[in-house]
Order: C-alpha cells, then structure tokens, then sequence
C-alpha cells in the first residue's frame, strides 16, 4: 500500500511549519523521512494521521485518507512519540487497553510483546520504564492490528546500539513481507542502514527525495601525480571538472576510479595515488539541508 502526499501545507500562527510538501513512500520499502529539528517531520505524520488539520494538501493510504479508512488501526500504525502511557499500567495493561479498543485478543497481545522484546519488562508499569523500553512499547502499540503501513517518528531515539540494530533488522524483515514504513529522523547516521529511500525536507519545504545512494551521486576521485598541471590541462580540456587543492594533487569531478585510470594511461600520466572520495550521507545531509543548526 503506497502513501501518497500531496501539497501539505500548514502553520500555526505566524510559524509557517509545512508549505506545499509533496512526496510518496512505496511499499515493501524502509523510506527515511528526515530534516533538522524543526524542519516539519512531526507535523506532516500527524497531518498524515489527521490529528492535525492541514491548511490544505492530502495525505492517503491506497488512495484513502486516514479517516475514510475502514479500519485505520489494522491499516496504518503510528508511533509519534512515547508520552501517553498510563503511569500505572504496566506494559502488558497498556498493550491489553489498546488491544481491546482495536478488537485484538491476546494472543495478539503476546504476539507483539514477543516480537519487540517488550515481554522482558512486560510486568513493570510505564511510570519506571526506560526510553528504549517506552520506544519498543510505542512500536508493540502500534503492530498489534498488523498494519500494512507503519509510520514511526525518531524510533530510534534512546536505543542503545544493540536496540538500533535490532529495529533495524525488524524494519527491513517487515518492508520485505511488503509493508510500507516511513521512519523520521533527525540523525542520518541513525537510519542510514535502515531507509531504501529518503525524503529530505528543510523548513516545512522538500529539498530532495529518491534512494539513499542517490544521495551519494557526487563522488569525486583524487589523485596524485607528478605530472598534475598537464593532467589537469588535459582533462579540463575534455569538459572535466578538475579542482587543485595541492600542487601535486587533483579532484576530479564525474570521473569514476577507472576512467581517470585509463585517462592518466592514454596522456601518459603515472598516478602515484588514486582514491575514492566519497561524502558520508552526514556530510551529504548536512549539505543539503544548510548546515547543522
Ligand atoms: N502545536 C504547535 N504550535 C505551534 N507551533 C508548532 C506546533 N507544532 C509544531 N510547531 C512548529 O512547527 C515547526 C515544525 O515542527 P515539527 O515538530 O513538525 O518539526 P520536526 O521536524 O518534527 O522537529 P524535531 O526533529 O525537532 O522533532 C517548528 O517551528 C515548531 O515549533
């Protein structure tokens, strides 16, 4: 089931928080929704969700909006965030409320429990749980109707490394059965190994959106060689973008390794060095959405 967003906008007051946000997240895909603090992520899930009412634009599930879906929670499970739990329920009674409200019974209960690793505090009541534990519980919360989509908002906030790579390896089992899993961030590094695809938006607008290794698309290759000012007169000569940082070193735009291999052999070129220079998706993120703030 696909999800469809077109031309959200909203602000609140003077604080202009989406404008015109267009985007789809394709299903049996982990799609990375990220943005600086503040750049709209939270807004737009709860646009989604109709919990809050955009100025104008649409979100669908299939076609649907969230509220003409027939059964949302069997649909669409939503983590926003993990307040709203019931001090003094315990985990398993905060799982048993929500699955009587939905109509699950409990074996489904036990079910997710297993699944998220929230039977191993299940008897503690929310009140003492930790973050990572809260952030399991969200998820269990969300899993029980079995929904087609997931939307999760810094799921991974206050898991421990072991935590991050086990919502990883869940995330991925559950977009290869064909579900639909948006999943917000602020830290790229965080889901980095976990997104297919990314959409990247800054100030409520969207800057760019596609597959993750997209975003590595500018590569450049740097070499060393003695020979520098008549490769690089050489190059630039065939249309080559060729930066000088040293004398004896050039970077080289558009090129991969092999064909700056094979021009340096044709002009006669001996390369003493010749390395890959690849952004981290940080680098490439922060770029992109104007420098950490
Ligand atoms: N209920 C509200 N009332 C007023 N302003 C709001 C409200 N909710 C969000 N905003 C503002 O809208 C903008 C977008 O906030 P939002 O929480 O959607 O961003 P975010 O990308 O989720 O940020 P973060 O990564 O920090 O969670 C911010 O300027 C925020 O202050």
């Amino acid at each position: 089931m696909n999800i469809e967003v077109r031309g959200l906008t909203k602000a609140f007051g003077p604080i202009t928080a989406v404008t015109d946000l267009s985007f789809e997240v394709e299903a049996g895909s982990v799609t990375g929704f990220l943005g600086p603090n503040g750049a709209g992520k939270s807004t737009t899930m709860r646009m989604m969700l109709g919990l809050v009412a955009p100025a104008s634009g649409t979100a669908t599930f299939g076609g649907d909006r969230y509220a003409d879906l027939p059964h949302p929670s069997a649909t669409v499970g939503a983590v926003l965030d993990s307040a709203g739990f019931h001090p003094a329920h315990t985990a398993r009674d905060h799982l048993r409320v929500y699955a009587r409200m939905g109509g699950y019974g409990t074996a489904r209960v036990n079910q997710v429990a297993d699944l998220t690793g929230v039977s191993a505090f299940a008897g503690r009541t929310t009140r003492i749980l930790s973050t990572g534990m809260r952030q399991r519980l969200s998820l269990a919360t969300a899993l029980l109707g079995d929904p087609q989509v997931l939307l999760l908002d810094e799921p991974s906030n206050g898991l421990d490394p072991e935590g991050i790579a086990w919502l990883r390896y869940f995330l991925r089992e559950l977009a290869a059965d064909g579900r639909t899993i948006l999943i917000s961030s602020h830290v790229l590094g965080k889901i980095e190994h976990m997104a297919d695809h990314v959409v990247v938006i800054r100030d409520g607008r969207l800057v760019t959106t596609g597959p993750v290794t997209g975003l590595y698309g500018s590569a450049t290759v740097l070499v060393r060689c003695a020979q520098a000012d008549r490769f690089a007169a050489e190059l630039m000569e065939s249309g080559v973008q060729v930066e000088r940082p040293r004398p004896d070193l050039l970077r080289i735009h558009g090129l991969s390794t092999a064909q700056v291999a094979t021009a340096a052999a044709s002009h006669g070129v001996t390369l003493r060095e010749i390395t890959r220079e690849q952004p981290t998706l940080e680098q490439v993120f922060l770029h992109l959405t104007g420098g950490s703030r």
